[in-house]
């Protein structure tokens, strides 16, 4: 072979050799040292070149020295920066010191050819072997780069010594063949460290990680992935199938997974859960990110995979607090209605039965003994609520002391049962840190599927119902039905005309005399509240003041009626005589912030004494609030109105009431005053009820007197007071004045 075409052979080694390294470089241009070692062999490339084919002398001596300067700057220089001794900022320096190289060098050379070539042989040989052996020893995957590197130094040493005959073939062989070898170890140095790269990228992600192909059999895995799997290492998961993983339960499983690949049409990444059962049979909740790609046309899948116990835990702990009351421990609201819309949502739901409680004056005993005791009462009446329960009753915290319970399978009749039982459980004291303490609650039922189909609409009855257990004087349970409706929808419509009616002008007032027992003067009269609505036409009092007590609405309705008796009484001064205005006061009323003001302001207004004022509490007032309803009366008594007990006997406990508040007046209620002319037992009660009074110190009045026999008869009892309809009816402030005689009788 001709001389040239082992040049062009050597060259066109050389050019690949710089290729892949210029490649390399170019690919990541932090790796400058690819750009360094392609720089040395294409200075190199350049001196052999010139030497071979050197003609001019003086040229061959500025080629010789270029080469030498760039070939041992590049590859000493390239290996000291990948081995990270050399820095960019040295870079410059180097190529200056390489530019001063040259130009020493073809001065030192200059007429003495032999010497040149040998030095240069010499100069890179020993840079070649120092940087293959820098290069070998230190990382593993440039081992055989950095050994190639060493034997061809240690050839350009031979060739310095005059070891290897000077013909060209043998020579261009022996360069072929050592640069090739270079070639080849340079790629497989490059695929090392891409290999490198890439296990090290995978094995340093937090998740596991693991490729497989279409049919599932896994082609790559990291370490974090074999142990997410219970597998010693990554390598154990290589070629098996991800059913043999576990990862699906079978094979026709996964190969339906991968077949939703080709439907998704790019639709991805796709995120399943599986649990995967270990072999020291823990569990282990793992989300699974698979993301398809093809390859060389085949169906490739990259998974991550993530332990999601923690998340699982944290989830879990996120659920309850969602769900269930934190004081109790029973669901909330919200967890209470996902587990009963659940239920309803069930093919056969069949009967069940919802039980809604409310204690009876919680408000009371949380204000009284403070939340923590309020607390402690919740937790203990949680625990009594469960104990007459089946295993498969939802039981909640409906809001501050409303529970619910709902009873699968249960007709009325279970229903009937439980909530007796349910009542009796509570019927005990609770012992709470402080002290012994009883309640009592209120039941109402609603059963489904007759009672209501939703969730809602079963809460709602059942609430309905428990209202009006409440009603009907508490600690009772109460079916709901379908009355219980009307009367609630009449009572909104009630609330929502009543709002307007003051300012519409619809409200008044009518006056009942009460007229002493002897002589039948006229003392006091009553005020009564009518309302005739546009909308709704006359509601009752009794209707419509039910309803106001539910709400504000009684505040405002009965500041209008004070303000208004105080008006009329004043504008009756002077034709009536001394008259006291009898005004029926309700418990959230007397209870208001602003209610003792709004009386000294109404008497202040028309210049009324305060005795001229009596406010009517029914038992019902005195029992709301004890503490809170002591202090207004003891302010109101301070101001100088008269208090008077209304309705009396009709209440709970009325004698604890006479004992513990200093009233003026007692009313006895209508339905004693009914029984007194029909037999002794009604009579001697009546009679027992007057002694009472007067040995109390307080004034008697009679109320819903309807037959002079009745008068006679409360009249030598020693009552002090009669009104009724015997006396007259409640009427017109006009009429009262023209009916009222000047000798002041009735
Ligand atoms: N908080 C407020 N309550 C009020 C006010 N105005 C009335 N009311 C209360 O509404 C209930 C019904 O009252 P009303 O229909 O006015 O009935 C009163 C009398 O008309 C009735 N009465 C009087 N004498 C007789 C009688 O001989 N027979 C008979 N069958 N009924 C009679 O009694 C009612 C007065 O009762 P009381 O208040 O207990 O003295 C009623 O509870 C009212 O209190 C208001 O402004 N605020």
């Amino acid at each position: 072979m001709a001389p040239q075409t082992y040049i062009l052979f050597s060259l066109a080694a050389d050019a690949i050799l710089i290729a892949i390294l210029l490649f390399l470089w170019a690919r990541q241009r932090s790796e400058w040292h690819a750009l360094l070692w392609a720089g040395g062999q294409l200075a190199l490339s350049l001196g052999s070149a010139s030497w071979v084919l050197g003609e001019h002398a003086s040229m061959h001596y500025l080629i010789a020295a270029t080469s030498l300067c760039g070939a041992v700057a590049g590859f000493v220089g390239g290996t000291e920066y990948f081995l990270g001794k050399l820095q960019r900022r040295h870079l410059r320096p180097l190529m200056l010191a390489c530019g001063l190289g040259v130009i020493g060098l073809y001065g030192l050379w200059e007429g003495q050819p032999l010497r040149a070539e040998w030095l240069t042989a010499t100069m890179l040989g020993v840079a070649m072997v120092w940087s293959g052996l820098r290069l070998a020893m230190h990382r593993n995957r440039y081992r055989f780069l950095g050994m190639a590197l060493v034997v061809r130094g240690l050839y350009n040493l031979a060739n310095s010594l005059g070891w290897i005959p000077p013909d060209y073939e043998s020579w261009f062989v022996y360069s072929i063949a050592i640069k090739t070898t270079c070639v080849l170890c340079l790629i497989h140095a490059v695929q090392e460290k891409i290999r490198h790269r890439y296990v090290h990228t995978i094995d340093s992600l937090s998740s596991g990680f693991l490729i497989h192909d279409g049919s599932g059999l896994i082609q790559v895995a990291n370490e974090r992935c074999a142990t997410l799997l219970g597998r010693a290492n990554a390598a154990a998961l290589i070629g098996t199938h991800v059913v043999e993983q576990r990862l699906f339960e079978s094979r026709d499983a996964a190969a339906a997974y991968f077949r939703r690949f080709e439907a998704a049409h790019g639709a991805y990444p796709f995120i399943e859960t599986a649990t995967i059962a270990l072999e020291n049979s823990q569990r282990v909740p793992l989300e699974l990110i698979a993301s398809p790609y093809i390859e060389s046309g085949q169906l490739y899948c990259m998974v991550q995979l993530f332990d999601i116990s923690e998340r699982q835990k944290k989830d879990a702990l996120l659920h309850r607090a969602a769900h269930h009351d934190p004081v109790t421990g029973l669901l909330n609201r919200h967890g209470l209605i996902q587990a009963l819309e659940l239920l309803l949502q069930q093919a056969r739901p069949g009967d069940c039965a919802l039980f809604f409680i409310d204690l009876d004056r919680f408000k009371r005993i949380n204000d009284t003994f403070g939340h923590e005791t309020g607390d402690h009462l919740l937790c203990q009446f949680a625990q009594r609520l469960q104990g007459p329960l089946p295993a498969n009753a939802l039981v909640a915290r409906f809001g501050g002391d409303e529970f619910i319970i709902v009873l699968p399978c249960a007709g009325e009749a279970m229903a009937r049962m439980v909530g007796q039982r349910i009542l009796d459980a509570v019927a005990t004291p609770f012992s709470l840190p402080q002290q012994a303490l009883s309640v009592s609650a209120s039941i109402g039922v609603a059963c489904h599927p007759q009672h209501g189909a939703s969730a809602d609409v079963l809460i709602r009855n059942a609430d309905i119902a428990m209202y009006e257990a409440k009603k009907t004087g508490r600690s009772q349970l109460r079916f709901f039905d379908d009355d219980m409706t009307a009367h609630a929808r009449e009572a909104l419509i009630i609330d929502g005309a009543l709002r307007e009616a003051i300012a519409r002008d619809e409200l008044r007032l009518l006056y009942q005399p009460i007229v002493t027992a002897d002589g039948g003067r006229l003392r006091k009269v009553e005020a009564l509240l009518r309302w005739h609505s546009a909308q709704l036409g006359t509601v009752p009092p009794d209707r419509f003041i039910a309803v106001a007590e539910d709400s504000e609405l009684i505040v405002d309705l009965g500041h209008w009626v004070l303000r208004q008796a105080c008006r009329q009484l004043a504008q009756w001064d002077g034709a009536m005589g001394e008259l006291v205005i009898s005004i029926n006061v309700s418990a959230r009323q007397l209870l208001d912030s602003a209610f003792i003001d709004q009386v000294r302001s109404a008497l202040d207004e028309h210049q009324l004494p305060a005795r001229r004022l009596e406010l009517e509490l029914t038992e019902r007032v005195l029992l709301d609030d004890t503490d809170k309803v002591q202090v207004a009366l003891s302010r109101l008594s301070a101001l100088g109105v008269s208090l008077s007990l209304d309705d009396f006997g009709t209440g709970y406990s009325s004698l604890a009431y006479l004992a513990r508040f200093r009233l003026d007046t007692l009313k006895i209620d209508r339905s004693f005053v009914m029984q007194i002319e029909h037999g002794e037992r009604g009579h001697n009660l009546a009679a027992t009820i007057v002694s009472m009074g007067r040995s109390l110190g307080m004034e008697v009045v009679a109320e819903g007197v309807e037959t002079a026999q009745q008068a006679a008869i409360l009249q030598a009892m020693g009552c002090h007071y009669l009104q009724g309809y015997h006396i007259a009816r409640p009427m017109e402030a006009q009429a009262l004045a023209l009916s009222f005689s000047a000798s002041g009788r009735w």
